[in-house]
C-alpha cells in the first residue's frame, strides 16, 4: 500500500470521477468500488469528486474540461458500453477510447480507463462487483499508481 501512494503527496491529492450514467445499475457499482479503493489507500471523501455526465461518449467532454482547469491530479473515467443491434456500440467505444488516450498524452496529469465494453448486461454486470471483480476499483488504484509514477518522475 505504502509503494502505490509513497510517491506522491496523497493528504493533499486531488482525484476526479468522471462516469457516464447510462447504464446506471453498473456505473453506480463502478462508482462504488472505486471510492472504496481510493479510501483503502487513505484518500479522504473531500479528496475524491463525482462529475456525471450522460453517456460515455460525454466522457472525454468532461475530462478535458477538468483537466483544462487543473485542480486534480489525478482522473479516472467510468462507464457501461453494451453492444445492442446496431454499429453504435463500435463507434462509441472506439472513439471514447481515442478520445480518452489524446487526453492523457497531454501528459498533464493521469487518466485511467475505467469504461466496460461488453456484448450484454451480464458480462458488464460480472465486472462490476460479481465474479470477474470491480472494474472501478481496478482502474482507481491504476490511478493511484500513476499519479505514484508521477511523483517518482517529476
Ligand atoms: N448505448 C450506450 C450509450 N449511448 C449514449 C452515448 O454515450 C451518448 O450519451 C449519446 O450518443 C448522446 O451523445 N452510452 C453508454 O455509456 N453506454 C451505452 O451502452
Ligand atoms: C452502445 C449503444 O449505443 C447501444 O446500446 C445502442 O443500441 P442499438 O445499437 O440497438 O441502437
Amino acid at each position: 500500500m505504502e509503494e502505490i501512494t509513497g510517491k506522491f503527496n496523497q493528504s493533499n491529492a486531488r482525484v476526479g470521477i468522471v462516469v457516464a450514467d447510462f447504464n446506471g445499475a453498473v456505473t453506480s457499482k463502478l462508482v462504488t468500488g472505486a471510492v472504496a479503493t481510493l479510501a483503502k489507500f487513505g484518500l479522504a471523501d473531500d479528496q475524491v469528486t463525482v462529475f456525471h455526465v450522460p453517456g460515455a461518449f460525454e466522457i472525454p467532454f468532461a475530462v478535458k474540461k477538468l483537466l483544462d482547469k487543473g485542480e486534480f491530479d489525478g482522473i479516472m473515467t467510468l462507464g457501461a458500453v453494451i453492444k445492442g443491434e446496431t454499429d453504435h456500440y463500435d463507434l462509441i467505444c472506439q472513439n471514447v477510447a481515442r478520445g480518452i488516450m489524446e487526453l492523457n498524452l497531454q501528459g498533464k496529469v493521469p487518466v485511467t480507463f475505467g469504461i466496460l465494453t461488453t456484448d450484454n448486461i451480464e458480462q458488464a454486470m460480472q465486472r462490476a462487483g460479481l465474479k470477474m471483480g470491480n472494474e472501478g476499483a481496478s482502474t482507481a488504484q491504476s490511478l493511484l499508481e500513476m499519479m505514484s509514477l508521477g511523483g517518482q518522475i517529476n
